[in-house]
């Protein structure tokens, strides 16, 4: 029976190679380090955690504590690591990043059909079934091999996220619905400031930079994504004829063009998401909590994505992924991991599982699977394989992603255990489906 090669030994290439293993087919598993090491890891461990020993909650009634407890019922081998390496970190789940590494290097070391390769692969074997998880930092070579795979406008480097928040967060007695001078249907919600709620937010902003120790003359941005806290420092003015420009909106309360507007963008099929456009930030995650919620209407938001601009290898999924993590136009390619424009530790360990079990499948001529939106597993999939492509960004895990309920109900956590319940009931129907007669 053919061999799968994984590369990549992080939190999704270890997943699936363990996974794999575990249906009885032979896998290669390439780590290019300790020979050739990343800017960030520091060690030879296979998944490595780069930065946070958390892995977030374990409540069962949070994105995360749902996404876990899904791993867990597809047998996830990082979780098992993460029980027996684990320190106290109240309702989250944190690790000893060292002994969990360790532990899970170990395990596949163990591992009976698992055979690790300690090389960078810059060229894929197009005869072979391949699985790539290279994660956020693929290495140069293997990344020019991808663009010329992907086609270069599909592969992205750098990454210069807006925030997005929750729809029902928002604060509707403040904010309209309208689309700039009346073109095509009213989408965006609109912030309307005050010229003094501009001006409050304005001299926060510059603070909260200058507090970071921003320089404010870094060319290091691209023309059409230069940070706000960047172009704030043109002046006072400058948001204003800028991403928070109030020409063509009119605040139906007052009949007026407000002093200045903040636009949000529709981000998922069923309008929970929404960005905030233009908004593309380096501010840490603790400033842009405070900063925005100085913008009317965002007060109360939940932040599910805070914004970044950082360094980032991801495809275009939605153009080249199909459900079942293979390539469209090549079925033996598999992606996994953050490559594929999901986002964390665990989102991205639990594509590791998905596609690897698919590669079994599809070495075994069984039919491919993925679970469905109403799992927080099938939501993430769901987004990065039919999102637009042309604005695709990554996504961490959150319950805006799945389906809502059949009834209303209003109390948050009430709520989302209830997805939850709906998740791990649908879970556990896929995965006897998913990972029997392997
Ligand atoms: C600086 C930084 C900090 C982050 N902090 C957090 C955080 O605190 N919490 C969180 O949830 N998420 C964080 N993330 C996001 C994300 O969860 C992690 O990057 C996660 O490790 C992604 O998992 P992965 O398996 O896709 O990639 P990785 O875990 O990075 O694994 C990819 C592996 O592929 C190897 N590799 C690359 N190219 C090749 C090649 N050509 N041949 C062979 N091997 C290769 C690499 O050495 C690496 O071991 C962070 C990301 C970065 C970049």
């Amino acid at each position: 029976m053919q061999q799968i090669n994984v590369i990549g030994g992080g939190l999704a290439g270890s997943e699936a190679a363990y996974a794999i293993a575990n249906c009885g087919v032979k896998v290669k598993l390439w780590e290019m380090r300790p020979n050739n090491n990343t800017p960030v890891h520091q060690t030879s461990n296979l998944a490595e955690l780069v930065c946070s020993n958390s892995l977030k909650s374990e409540l069962i009634d949070t994105s995360q504590g749902l996404l876990k407890k899904e791993m867990s019922i597809l047998g996830s081998l990082l979780l098992k690591c993460a029980e027996s390496t684990k320190v106290p970190a109240g309702s989250a789940l944190a690790v000893d990043r060292e002994l969990f590494s360790k532990e899970v290097t170990k395990t596949l070391e163990a591992t009976p059909n698992i055979e690790i390769i300690r090389d960078e692969v810059t060229e894929l074997d197009h005869n072979q079934i391949n699985l790539i998880c290279t994660g956020p930092l693929t290495s140069k070579t293997l990344h020019e091999s991808l663009q010329k795979l992907t086609g270069e406008e599909n592969l992205y480097f750098f990454d210069a996220v807006a925030p997005s928040i929750t729809a029902e967060s928002l604060d509707k007695t403040k904010v309209f619905k309208a689309s700039r001078y009346n073109k095509g249907t009213a989408d965006y919600y609109n912030c309307p400031f005050t010229e003094e709620e501009y001006n409050d937010f304005y001299q926060n902003l510059i603070k909260s930079d200058i507090k970071q120790g921003h320089s404010v003359d870094k060319k290091l941005y691209f023309s059409g994504c230069m940070p706000i806290e960047v172009i704030a420092h043109g002046g006072i003015d400058s948001l204003r004829y800028g991403p928070l420009r109030p020409v063509g909106l009119i605040d139906p309360r007052t009949g007026q063009q407000p002093y200045a507007v903040l636009q949000l963008r529709q981000e998922d099929r069923d309008g929970n998401i929404y960005g905030l456009v233009g908004f593309q930030t380096r501010l840490k995650w603790g400033e842009q909590d405070k900063v925005f919620r100085l913008i009317p209407g965002l007060e109360q938001a939940e932040f599910i994505r805070y914004g970044v601009m950082h360094r980032n290898t991801f495809i275009n999924s939605p153009k080249l992924l199909l459900p079942t993590l293979q390539l469209k136009q090549n079925e033996n390619i598999f992606f996994a991991g953050q490559i594929t424009g999901v986002e964390g530790y665990m989102e991205s360990a639990v594509t590791g599982i998905i596609a690897g079990i698919n590669a079994v499948r599809y070495i075994k001529k069984m039919p491919l699977m993925y679970p469905n939106r109403f799992t927080m597993t099938g939501a993430l999939i769901d987004f990065i394989t039919t999102s637009e492509s042309k604005d695709f960004q990554p996504i961490n895990a959150n319950f805006g992603l799945i389906p809502p309920l059949e009834e209303r109900i209003k109390n948050k956590k009430e709520r989302y255990k209830q997805y939850s319940n709906r998740a791990i009931k649908a879970t556990k129907k896929f995965s006897e489906l998913f990972l029997s007669n392997l």
